[in-house]
């Protein structure tokens, strides 16, 4: 039974979905915040959910040997080392749209609550001052408000911008000119919407090149009297900056949920009457926590019991329906690429995936995944559906998928080329009604062979004798055979075997089948078969 840890403040929802399905989990919603109690015990478990109080380090991960899962109840995922658990084979999952409209709204409630400081005004009520002359506010309708990162929430809060009466414009690069029609906004630059919004509110995630967006030098391109809200994280303005152009006046005031370390227990800006704060509640309404863990749990326990991929930010989605059916030819796809992989030896340039019929109604960016990582294994070592691309990539292997509707006998297989500094390889299979893969052309050459885990792979001149003496060699050697599929091109042209032997092939036997006359090669091939 897979076993999960919930190391943050998810609702109970997530917990109750995952024993419903079967899953054995423990809830410790503070143990997220002790990284080095967190690396002692994540060893054990097969999934972790979390929210942004847990830091997935590569630490963690290095510590988590049987991770398979990490579930985000929520949105930005810059709290995990992404690229750390591509590597080690850990799907990242998140929850893309269940917290937007709730963190939208408070963009929005930070942004009123600026115009008008209530909460500084609240504060003075409460304790009995009566300071009416104090608290001038500014009115919302007709100002410009500027939207850096006009995605699914950014564009939230676009609209509701256009329902106070505002004027909206928008930077993101991504914004198509028909969705920004749609949403009622201006698309503008970056410096544009500094120079000319009244009202600045923040929704990119955070990336590389999204850090510091609201640097010293683009907060001295704003109005004076500008207004800043932040309800997306805290490393996309710089605060010192902030704090000095507040302090010199230009800022007139920020209303803030995210900071750059968190938890924020003291802060620059702590204590500023022009600043408002709160600890990154943006998510945090019964209705979104309740939508995101209900998600998280479902999306992991999937992926856990069944192998179906959903919002993962770092591989390809499996839906639930696909994910039986699509099982054997993602098991097919490793072993084609496993097979060109054990019988290359030189660097890989390209790889030509071809899938006919059946295969190329499924979900082909799973089964390429897959061959790549059983392509990549006998070079690299640890490499899996969820590095392989990545890998692949950064080897510098073109890759090219091609569909193609039923042509031949078979409802639908996949033939996996590769070209290599030396030569162009080639092999092909299909999966039979029973559900096992069977290898039905290499080298474009027809055979029916099913991958076992000791086999033999010959490539020969197709002469007679050549077989028997095969036999023989292996007989004399111990070596026995459980199944021999053949094929050639033409009489007399080239031939290959692939045999299913009960032992490993050693190097002592390859080296005499190699000595035998007609062989051009001689490979040893394994497979992981259950
Ligand atoms: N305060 C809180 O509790 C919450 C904060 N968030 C934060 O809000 C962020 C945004 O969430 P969503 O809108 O759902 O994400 P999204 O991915 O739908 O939208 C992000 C937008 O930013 C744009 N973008 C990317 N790079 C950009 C750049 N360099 N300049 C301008 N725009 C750029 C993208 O094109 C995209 O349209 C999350 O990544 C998360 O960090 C999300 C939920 C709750
Ligand atoms: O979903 C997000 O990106 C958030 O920032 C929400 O964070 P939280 O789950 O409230 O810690």
């Amino acid at each position: 039974m897979p076993k999960v840890l919930v190391s943050d403040a998810l609702s109970e929802r997530a917990v109750e979905i995952f024993r419903e399905r079967g899953i054995d989990v423990d809830f410790q919603p503070d143990l997220g915040k002790d990284k080095d109690k967190l690396a002692e015990v994540i060893g054990q478990y097969d999934g972790l959910a979390i929210r942004s109080a847990t830091k997935v380090t590569d630490k963690i991960i290095a510590a988590a040997a049987n991770l398979r899962v990490i579930g985000r109840a929520g949105i930005g995922v810059d709290n995990v080392d992404i690229p750390k658990a591509t590597a080690r084979g850990i799907v990242v999952m998140n929850t893309p749209f269940g917290n937007s409209t709730t963190t939208a709204e408070h963009a929005i409630a930070m942004m009123l609550s600026l115009a008008r400081q209530i909460p500084q005004a609240n504060a003075s009520t409460h304790a009995g001052k009566w300071e009416k002359s104090r608290f001038m506010g500014i009115e919302l309708t007709g100002k410009t408000l500027g939207v850096i990162g006009c995605g699914n929430i950014g564009s939230i809060v676009a609209t509701r911008g256009v329902g106070l009466k505002m004027r909206v414009i928008a930077f993101d690069p991504y914004l198509s000119p028909e969705r920004a029609q749609q949403l009622g906004v201006e698309k503008v630059d970056l410096d544009t919407l500094l120079a000319r919004a009244d009202i600045i509110t923040l929704h990119t995630p955070l990336t590389d090149k999204t850090r510091n967006i609201l640097s010293r030098e683009a907060l001295a391109k704003t109005r004076k009297g500008v207004r800043i809200v932040n309800c997306a994280r805290g490393g996309l303005i710089d605060e010192e900056a902030l704090k000095d152009a507040i302090d010199a006046g230009h800022v007139a005031g920020a209303a803030l949920d995210v900071f750059a370390v968190e938890p924020a227990k003291e802060h620059p800006l702590f204590g500023n009457e022009n600043v408002i704060c709160t600890p990154h509640l943006g998510a945090s309404t019964e209705e979104a926590q309740e939508t995101v863990a209900l998600q998280v749990a479902e999306q992991m326990a999937d992926y856990l019991l069944t192998g179906a991929v959903t919002n993962a930010v770092n591989m390809p989605s499996i839906s639930a329906e696909e994910a039986p059916r699509l099982k054997p030819w993602v098991r097919l796809a490793e072993m084609l690429g496993s097979f060109a992989g054990q019988v290359t030896e030189s660097a890989i340039k390209e790889v030509e995936i071809l899938f006919e019929g059946v295969a190329s109604e499924m979900n082909v960016k799973a089964m390429t995944s897959a061959a790549l990582a059983g392509l990549l294994r006998p070079q690299v070592g640890d490499v899996n559906m969820v590095s392989a691309p990545i890998m692949a990539k950064e080897r510098g292997i073109v890759l090219s998928e091609v569909k193609r509707d039923k042509m031949g006998v078979f409802d639908g297989y996949i033939r996996l080329t590769i070209q290599t500094e030396k030569q162009r390889r080639s092999v092909a299979g299909t999966v039979f009604s029973d559900g096992k893969p069977r290898f039905i052309q290499i080298k474009g050459i027809n055979l029916d062979a099913e991958p076992a885990a000791h086999m033999l792979y010959t490539t020969n001149a197709d002469k007679p004798g050549y077989i028997g003496a095969l036999g023989t060699t292996l007989g004399e050697a111990g070596v026995n055979i459980a199944a021999f599929a053949l094929g050639r091109d033409k009489e007399g042209g080239d031939a290959i075997a692939l045999l299913t032997v009960d032992d490993v092939v050693s190097d002592a036997v390859l080296e005499k089948v190699r000595d035998l006359p007609h062989v051009l090669q001689a490979k040893r091939v394994e497979f992981d078969v259950e």
